[in-house]
């Protein structure tokens, strides 16, 4: 019997950069990633992602591009991260740094993939490339993916 936990990403693409930041506490500590977080009581998925970016960056957006959905397991729990992943392609604002996040631009050729979760590498290129996407991961630990399914779709 799995739970799943419903969380939020948001990667803020430019032309020629991608927005990271370095998480500074918590899961994932240590790595680049987007930004993101649980839901409040009564959020939708869209608002919690676009408040998660506004507390983590300080960037506020309008539109945010649903373009993924990744399912994570980890053998030896029956929790599932349920990861729903958006593009930004316009934002208001200055990044900043807050609690969580030291964010940083990236210029796409230079994408820090060695200090990312390892899963970013298979599917952040399909992200830069606009297309959608269904993924599962199964993880051992937190390095290695001992499984993955990986589906490009029309709608998410
Ligand atoms: N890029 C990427 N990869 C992941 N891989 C799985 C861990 C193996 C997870 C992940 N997120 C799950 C955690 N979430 C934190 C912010 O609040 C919690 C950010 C998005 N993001």
């Amino acid at each position: 019997m799995f739970t799943s936990k419903l969380l939020t990403l948001v990667l803020v693409v430019q032309p020629e950069r991608i927005l990271l930041g370095m998480k500074k506490r918590g899961f994932g500590a240590g790595l680049w990633n987007g930004f993101g977080g649980k839901l409040q009581e009564g959020e939708t998925i869209e608002e919690a992602a676009k408040r998660e970016l506004w507390e983590e960056s300080g960037l506020t957006v309008g539109a945010l591009q649903k373009i993924g959905n990744i399912k994570f397991e980890f053998v030896g729990s029956t929790e599932l991260l349920d990861v729903h992943i958006f593009r930004a392609d316009e934002f208001k604002g200055e990044p900043t740094e807050s609690e969580e996040m030291r964010p940083e631009w990236f210029s796409l050729d230079k994408i820090p993939y060695d200090s990312m979760w390892p899963d970013d590498y298979i599917w952040l290129p399909l992200l830069l490339q606009k297309k959608k996407f269904l993924a599962y991961f199964k993880f051992e630990g937190h390095d290695k993916i001992v499984d993955y399914t990986l589906e490009e779709v029309e709608d998410i």
